[in-house]
């Protein structure tokens, strides 16, 4: 098996199909724009979906199911909210050789899926907050090219709906998601993710608000929209919507009803995406051992044709031993005992895997009561006394998950420019950095910043243009950035007064 065949430096793209392909974790499909999700990708999904029910069913969120189609009735409720997006959305429009009286869709996402029972459901403000999450896939029939993971026309996702009484009630629970999304960016896939609040021009229609978890591909320089919690005011609950609405408990006359509040959030397979970019490297996958279905593979070595039968055998059983001894202290362990191949030939494919960690155990070894432990991340060999190994695998495990995120955060902060003066801001952009500007928040001068810095990079440069900066996100923590007060600072792109540091940038 060939090393992955491009750099990571030179073709991404090549690179980023290559990694996922030598992992395992993707296979092309018959159909344009969906990929099937091997054992080696979808079990990272698991370990997510795992860890996020766990924390949401804390907060007495239920899981229910709710079809995959959606009457065109139903979908085209309210034109605004989707106008825009109804290019994206598939319908179905025959049944065996039988036209369907009226196309149905497939849900592209399911407010309006969801949202007529919501009315039905909700009667009194003893229902609330009501709190249903799917998990599903969903499908937008994209015709920009398809990205595995990234952009793809069915992915997997969560996405809940809640509705609550009081619109403090739900802004506290808008926040409480999008954190709970960041962990998992953060301390799952040692991802780093800066939360913030989307401009007017970047939220959805549909929402009062949007917040975010913007991420980073330091590769193409490009940010990406990791997640999404969304605050729904009234938009969907008034009457010339879903009509969804109580009694109001604190009106005295008991004649009045207030509309719910509502939110609406996601997090979908791009995650797996984002981590395969963020951490791959020139030898493939590089997985964080929080979400590595194998976090430690325990390889015999050192074994020759000269070997004796009973020393072969009794690094076999050392290595099995190992990994029962591994197993029991909590971690996912496997011994690779396959006849007929090469310790290097295994080295590669465990290492276009990502496994964390390889544990090396030869004669010389086994007479030192030690494995030759190497980290994926870093290459590093280090021995590994057997003795007290229980406790030292999961110790460096955590390391190597601690280290991973300390480097990619490093290398996001780095790539963060701030910018107070309009001729910095493309140069930074063509230095594959995001930009951080004291911004006046007006949706005319984004569209201007936009089409300002889409031209080619150089104009000498006959570089196909480079594509427009969007702001990505109003960070919730305006601290970090140099003392400049916005407030007190023209926006570099138009000259008006500025509100609130925004970074912007080029994005997936
Ligand atoms: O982001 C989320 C999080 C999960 C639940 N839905 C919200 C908002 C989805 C916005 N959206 C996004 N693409 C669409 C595509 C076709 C039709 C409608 C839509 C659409 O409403």
């Amino acid at each position: 098996q060939v090393a992955i065949g491009v750099k990571k430096e030179v073709d991404f793209a090549g690179w980023y199909t290559s990694v996922l392909l030598k992992a395992d974790m993707l296979e092309y499909y018959s159909v344009s724009g969906c990929y099937i999700l091997r054992p080696w990708s979808f079990s990272i999904w698991e370990i997510i979906q795992e860890w996020f029910n766990s924390k949401i069913k804390e907060m007495d969120v239920e899981n229910a199911y709710f079809p995959m189609f959606i009457s065109q009735k139903a979908l085209e409720r309210e034109k605004d909210h989707i106008e825009g997006f109804s290019p994206e959305v598939a319908w179905v429009t025959r049944a065996g050789q039988s036209d369907l009286e009226e196309p149905i869709a497939i849900r592209p996402t399911s407010e309006t899926a969801m949202y007529p029972y919501y009315a039905k459901w909700i009667k009194s403000h003893r229902d609330l907050p009501l709190k249903i999450n799917q998990w599903n896939s969903v499908v937008r029939w994209e015709f920009k090219s398809p990205q595995p993971f990234l952009r793809t026309r069915e992915y997997l996702w969560q996405e809940g709906h809640t509705a609550h009484l009081t619109k403090p009630e739900a802004d506290r629970e808008v926040l409480e998601i999008l954190d709970l999304y960041r962990r998992v960016y953060e301390e799952l896939l040692a991802v780093p993710v800066i939360p913030g609040v989307k401009s007017e021009k970047e939220k959805f229609a549909g929402a009062l608000y949007t917040t975010t978890v913007e991420g980073f591909i330091p590769t193409s320089g490009r940010g990406i929209q990791a997640a999404t919690s969304h605050h729904l005011g009234q938009n969907f609950s008034k009457p010339e919507m879903f009509n969804i609405f109580v009694e109001d408990p604190n009106d005295p006359s008991g004649q009045g009803k207030t509309f719910v509040w509502q939110n609406s959030w996601g997090l979908s397979t791009r995650t797996i995406g984002v981590m395969v970019m963020t951490h791959g490297d020139n030898q493939g996958l590089v997985l964080p051992p929080r979400v590595a279905s194998i976090q430690v593979v325990v390889v015999p070595c050192g074994i020759t044709a000269k070997t004796s039968d009973a020393q072969r055998a009794e690094i076999g059983d050392k290595c099995s031993e190992l990994v029962k001894l591994l197993k029991r202290a909590g971690v996912r362990a496997r011994a690779d005992l396959r006849e007929g191949y090469t310790p290097g030939w295994k080295f590669n494919e465990w290492e276009q895997k990502g496994v964390p960690l390889r544990l090396e155990i030869g004669p010389q070894d086994l007479a030192k009561a030690q494995t030759l432990g190497v980290r994926r991340d870093t290459g590093a060999k280090a021995p590994v006394p057997l003795e007290g190994i229980d406790k030292a695998v999961p110790a460096l495990l955590e390391t190597i998950q601690n280290e991973m995120f300390a480097r990619a955060k490093a290398l996001y902060d780095s790539r963060i420019r701030e910018v107070t003066k309009w001729e910095d801001v493309v140069p930074a952009l063509d230095n594959k950095c995001v930009v951080a500007i004291p911004w006046c928040e007006a949706e005319a001068c984004e569209d201007d910043i936009k089409e300002r810095s889409g031209r080619s990079a150089e104009p000498q440069d006959e570089r196909a243009p480079s594509a427009g900066a969007k702001s990505l996100a109003i960070p919730f923590d305006q601290d970090r950035w140099s003392k400049i007060v916005p407030r007190q600072t023209k926006c570099p792109a138009c000259g008006s007064d500025a509100k609130r540091w925004t970074l912007f940038g080029r994005s997936y």
